[in-house]
């Protein structure tokens, strides 16, 4: 298989004062991969993301998405990749339709807001305000803020946190569908059973360090007998120790 890599992440350090958020993290994601990131609260997820989008920089190491340095050339790489806003206070009083058309006004590389809206099956809820809407809608309408680019890759920290088991299944349905258009999604999630079933690979942060990086079933078969399920490979390779 000739596999392209989008993302290079080579030997990154992340201190907050004196404690060490990430420890010298090495891994590369391939195009159309959808890469999971899973790990304890507190183990650096958040702000591995982060660096990936250009939002953070790292106090040593490189990272290079689709062929850019993710610190140097932050402004240029933000038009080609997608972020899940885990808040959408700032647009809450504006309809969905308005709101798709401010954050699409941020980019020059611009996607069409019909196609999203008929991707997303938005059709109903175009012209209600983003606050009125329930929270499996709004994170679908975080979702759709991400694609107002035609991102060719989708950054997505926790979306299906606090949703019910059907707008779980709703939101993992349009990320499979996202996928199978080519997309490149990364995303931190709790989600151990979506992940395991959706997932092309999973990285496992322990205390800011990837402890094991690999597909699921790889990941399932690395652990004691027994045992069959990410929630197995979770609490012995993200937990253990702790
Ligand atoms: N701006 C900051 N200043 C100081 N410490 C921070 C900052 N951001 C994160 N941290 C700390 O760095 C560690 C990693 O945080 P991070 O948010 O990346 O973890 P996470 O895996 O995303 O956690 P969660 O699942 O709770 O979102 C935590 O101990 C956190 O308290």
């Amino acid at each position: 298989m000739n596999l392209e890599t989008v993302i290079q992440v080579n030997s990154i350090c992340k201190c907050y004062g004196p404690y060490n958020a990430l420890n010298e993290v090495s891994f590369e994601v391939n195009r159309g991969e959808l890469f999971g990131i899973i790990g304890t609260s507190g183990a650096g997820k958040t702000t591995l993301l982060e660096m990936l989008m250009g939002l953070r920089r790292p106090d040593q190491g490189t990272i290079e998405v689709l062929g850019m340095d993710a610190i140097m050339e932050a402004k240029q790489l933000k038009e080609y990749i997608g972020m899940h806003m885990y808040s959408n206070s700032l647009v809450d009083n504006l309809t969905v339709r308005e709101a798709l058309e401010l954050f699409q006004s941020f980019y020059i590389k611009q996607n069409d807001i019909d196609r999203i809206i008929a991707d997303l099956e938005l059709e109903p809820y175009v012209n209600k305000p983003v606050k009125r809407l329930s929270g499996g809608w709004q994170q679908r309408i975080a979702l759709a803020f991400a694609l107002v680019n035609d991102p060719e890759i989708i950054f997505l920290d926790e979306p299906t946190t606090g949703l019910d088991k059907q707008a779980r299944a709703d939101y993992w349905a349009l990320l499979m569908k996202l996928k199978s258009q080519g997309k490149t999604i990364v995303m931190a999630s709790h989600d151990m059973g979506e992940m395991q079933r959706n997932c092309d690979r999973i990285a496992v942060l322990r205390k800011g360090d990837i402890v094991r990086c690999d597909s699921p079933q790889q990941l399932i078969s690395q652990i004691p007998e027994g045992c069959f399920s990410m929630e197995g490979v979770y609490v012995h390779f993200a937990y253990a120790g702790m």
